[in-house]
């Protein structure tokens, strides 16, 4: 059999855009935390072989709580974050170095919904080509405005693509992006910066709107009522 991946799940951080006193992975999404939705995506896949799961120091002991109660053996491990959410992927990469897989996945806690078949197109074309990640083409124009409130840009929208995760990698590669960036004090918003710095062409595969990462007060709603009408 293929050898399958090792996905890392980003759950490190505080949610300050979503304003609640519980972080918003965390919160209940009907029956579950959004956190353990995020997780048994990954669990029921056959493709993934093994899942570290990054957490805050202080949240570690209700995870592990949660990997029993909810039956997540594929959780190997469970690793603390750190200040950015590249910290705490890099943590999480460490812990997966150690499992021997070629490829890792990595995903934010927050993006419940996202489409198993879309993880393993992610996953095969990163086998195929190093480096992979899900997005979807942007539908409104979209300016580059300056510190004046002026537009100065409107980039050709056929070009444009909104980024999501998983964001899949050969392991090794991914290690060394980050290992550079740590080193020149680079931060990103995604994996895929770092590597893009080190030359590496990402390849996009065309994922779904509906992989929202729940960040604003309004993504709880709109997550509660999906949910629903796909139970
Ligand atoms: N130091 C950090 C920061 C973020 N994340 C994780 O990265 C994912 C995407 O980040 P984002 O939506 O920006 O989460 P927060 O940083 O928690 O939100 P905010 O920026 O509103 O504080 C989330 O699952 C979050 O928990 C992390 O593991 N460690
Ligand atoms: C990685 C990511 O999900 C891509 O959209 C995103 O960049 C992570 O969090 P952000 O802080 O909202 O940029």
């Amino acid at each position: 059999m293929e050898q399958g991946f090792g996905v890392v799940i980003v759950a490190a951080g505080k949610g300050t855009r979503m304003g609640t006193e519980e972080s918003k992975q965390y919160l209940r999404l009907l029956d579950k935390p959004v956190i353990v939705h995020t997780v048994e995506r990954f669990q029921a896949m056959p493709e993934c072989e093994t899942i570290a799961w990054v957490t805050s120091a202080q949240d570690m002991l209700r995870c592990e709580d949660w990997v029993r109660e909810y039956g997540l053996d594929k959780v190997r491990d469970i690793v603390a974050g750190g200040k950015e959410r590249q910290h705490s992927v890099y943590a999480g990469l460490q812990a997966l170095q150690a499992r021997g897989l070629d490829y890792v996945l990595i995903h934010d806690g927050v993006r419940p919904f996202v489409d198993p078949g879309k993880v393993k197109a992610c996953f095969t074309t990163a086998r195929e080509h190093e480096a992979c990640v899900l997005a979807v083409p942007v539908k409104d124009t979209i300016k580059q405005v300056n510190g004046d409130g002026v537009i100065t840009a409107t980039p050709d929208r056929r070009s444009l693509w909104a980024i999501q995760t998983p964001q899949a990698f050969r392991l090794s590669i991914c290690m060394s992006a980050h290992e550079q960036a740590e080193l020149e004090g680079f931060i990103g918003t995604d994996d895929a910066m770092l590597v893009e710095r080190m030359g590496v062409p990402v390849h996009v595969v065309e994922g779904d709107y509906t992989n929202i990462k729940l960040t604003t007060p309004d993504d709880l709603d709109w997550a509660a009522w999906w949910m629903l009408r796909n139970q």
